[in-house]
């Protein structure tokens, strides 16, 4: 039997990880399940947090997966079915990836009696959707247009605007099922097969809209964004580190859009998690030093002396 694809798609900090970890645990438990991680910074810290459940995670971490490996992605997608024997590929994207292109990748015809897209599954953030089509509408649409799920998250922080948010996604894409039930009352079986677009699970990798993979796209994201990686050999105090993720948004060089990582306070590790606004410190058990931070005309310097320096 073919080995099944699910693309996890969504903009920065939509909840990728955070569903692939129920898919994980509620779907795919007893199933043998190799993951892809293709994260915006030099080191993953989503394939690090997810490898300690002990999967088998393989990171991408330069740029775009199919234009850091173009012609290789094929190739490398083989050897890790001749490899593993997987019965399931997870791909996890990353935010500023286009999922027409990812989607055609593996839809390669040397592929296909090995492994088929099963899932095109795209999460959007329901209180930044207007915001990141208006900012981000190239990475976003495209993740949107291409989706045959669209999973919302963060709904309890703006229920008045579902409807609106629903409509703005309907005007992108007609065909998709649109899931906009709280992750806490909704299954992952649901989520991968909605009752009402089984067909579209089927016939999931015929939907492909939008460009051809050209490589330009892979470099207008790098133009666009900027990633900075900070190893830091500081222990701060929870409170401190919170201080300094706050005084991130103030700085002069640029807008953090997204930032993560595994730190070392003075209370044990933590894992960071940043959106604008949103500034989550929770203790973790996996260890690490270092901090991930995309965002626009980002200041390297200033950012490092701020979670490097005194
Ligand atoms: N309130 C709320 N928080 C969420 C929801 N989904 C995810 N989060 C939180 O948002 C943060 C980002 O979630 P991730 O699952 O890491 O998002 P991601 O899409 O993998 O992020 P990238 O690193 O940008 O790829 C984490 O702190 C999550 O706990 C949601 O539905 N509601």
């Amino acid at each position: 039997m073919a080995t099944e694809i699910y693309v996890i798609a969504g903009f920065l900090g939509a909840g990728k990880t955070t569903l692939i970890q129920k898919l994980l645990r509620e779907t795919f438990k007893k199933e043998k399940v190799v993951l892809i991680e293709n994260d915006f910074g030099e080191i993953s810290i989503d394939a690090a947090l997810l490898r300690s459940g002990g999967i088998e995670v393989r990171e991408i971490n330069s740029g775009c997966i199919c234009c850091s490996l173009s012609g290789d992605f094929v190739k490398a997608l083989q050897e890790l079915l001749d490899r593993f024997h997987p019965d399931k590929i997870v791909i996890e994207p990353s935010g500023v990836s286009k999922l027409s292109d990812i989607v055609k990748a593996c839809s390669d015809p040397r592929l296909q009696p090995l492994a088929e897209v099963k899932g095109k599954i795209t999460i959007v953030d329901a209180n930044r959707c207007a915001l990141y089509l208006d900012n981000f509408g190239e990475f976003f649409e495209d993740q949107i247009r291409n989706a045959g799920i669209i999973l919302l998250s963060r709904t309890g922080d703006c229920p008045e605007e579902i409807k609106d948010v629903y409509k703005l996604i309907r005007d992108l894409n007609t065909h998709a099922s649109i899931l906009a039930k709280p992750w806490d009352q909704i299954n992952a079986a649901e989520i991968l097969f909605p009752q009402d677009h089984c067909h579209e699970h089927t016939h999931g990798h015929e939907h492909i809209h939008d460009h051809d993979c050209d490589h330009s796209h892979n470099h207008s994201a790098e133009d666009i964004f900027d990633t900075v990686t900070i190893q830091t050999k500081r222990v701060f105090s929870p409170e401190e580190l919170k201080a300094r993720v706050a005084h991130m948004e103030r700085i002069t060089g640029g807008t953090v859009l997204r930032a993560k990582g595994i730190l070392r306070t003075s209370g044990g590790y933590v894992n960071l998690q940043y959106l604008p606004g949103d500034i989550r410190i929770t203790s973790c058990t996996t260890r690490g030093n270092t901090l991930c931070l995309i965002g626009r005309n980002l200041d390297r310097q200033e950012l490092a002396g701020l979670f490097s320096g005194e």
